[in-house]
């Protein structure tokens, strides 16, 4: 599984550094201007470059977002999809669509067993599609049968630490949140949650970690992209390496061996 702690403007080895965190750091001379300039062509060319690059290798095949509530899975799929030319599809919005009622109205009326029928639903439909990218709900990896449908397409887990998905969570309100209840805080609802789900994201085919919320979405985005060219390309490595080629000469012949008894 491929791991990448993206931090941008890290220095060290192990972190992605970004131009756009290097850039904050020059200073405003005229050469740092005309530097400055320079590296934002190459982040734009070297951007769509990276982004037709995967689309190649995916060859159709749909990206598939996991991750907790506030990972920004709706925000990325929308930023991915502008760049990869996939349609963004969020299976929340799919399934208050489907149902003409609001999430928070499914959970109180019919309970989470009946949202959650209706997700799996939403996912087999959306993950049958090509060439899209799937924001899924923060619990759809629970389900051993969504896995069937995820499986269509690439699995990324999109990881931030819980007091990151917290800030976010409580930013925009936790009313349309039935699966946070309880008086103990979002933080420590959220630690719980993950605690049980953190198996279950695992399997994800790529998992994309942040130490921090300092990434804005389109750094997200980015190293997102990075992850699966990183991946696929490696997928195909592995592939031509394991795959013979068709009469290679395998150095044998003309040698006078014994014959293989059947
Ligand atoms: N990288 C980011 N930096 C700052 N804010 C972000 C980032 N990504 C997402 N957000 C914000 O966090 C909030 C949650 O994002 P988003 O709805 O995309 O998450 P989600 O994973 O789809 O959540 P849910 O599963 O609950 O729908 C939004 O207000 C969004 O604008
Ligand atoms: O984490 C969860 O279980 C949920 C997350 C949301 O995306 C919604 O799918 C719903 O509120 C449940």
């Amino acid at each position: 599984m491929t791991t990448i702690i993206a931090n941008a403007g890290c220095q060290a080895p192990s972190c992605k550094v970004y131009v756009s965190g290097n850039l904050k750091a020059q200073r405003k001379t005229q050469a740092g201007r005309t530097a400055e300039k320079r590296l934002i062509t190459a982040e734009v060319t070297s951007f769509s470059d990276l982004s037709a690059d995967v689309v190649d290798r995916l060859e159709g095949s749909s990206i598939i977002l996991v991750g907790m509530m506030g990972c920004g899975k709706s925000a990325v799929a929308t930023a991915v999809g502008e760049a990869m030319q996939y349609a963004p599809l969020d299976s929340d919005t799919v399934i208050e669509q489907a149902t003409g009622k609001k999430i928070p109205e499914i959970f109180a009326e019919d309970g989470e067993d009946a949202f959650r029928d209706v997700e799996s639903q939403v996912l087999e439909e959306l993950c049958s599609y090509k060439k899209c990218i799937i924001a899924t709900g923060g619990g759809a990896v629970m389900k051993k049968t969504n896995w069937g449908h995820l499986r269509n397409g690439v699995v990324v887990w999109l990881d931030f630490p819980v007091e990151v998905l917290a800030a976010r969570v409580n930013a925009d309100g936790t009313e349309g949140r039935p699966v946070l209840e309880g008086d103990s805080g979002t933080a420590q609802q959220l630690t719980n949650l993950l605690e049980e789900r953190r198996v279950m994201y695992e399997q994800a085919d790529i998992t994309v970690s942040f130490k921090d919320g300092d990434s804005d979405v389109a750094e997200v985005a980015r190293v997102v992209l990075d992850a699966l060219q990183e991946r696929l390309e490696g997928d195909e490595q592995k592939q031509k390496l394991s795959t013979p080629k068709e009469d290679e000469d395998d150095g044998l012949d003309g040698l006078d061996l014994p014959t293989k008894s059947s």
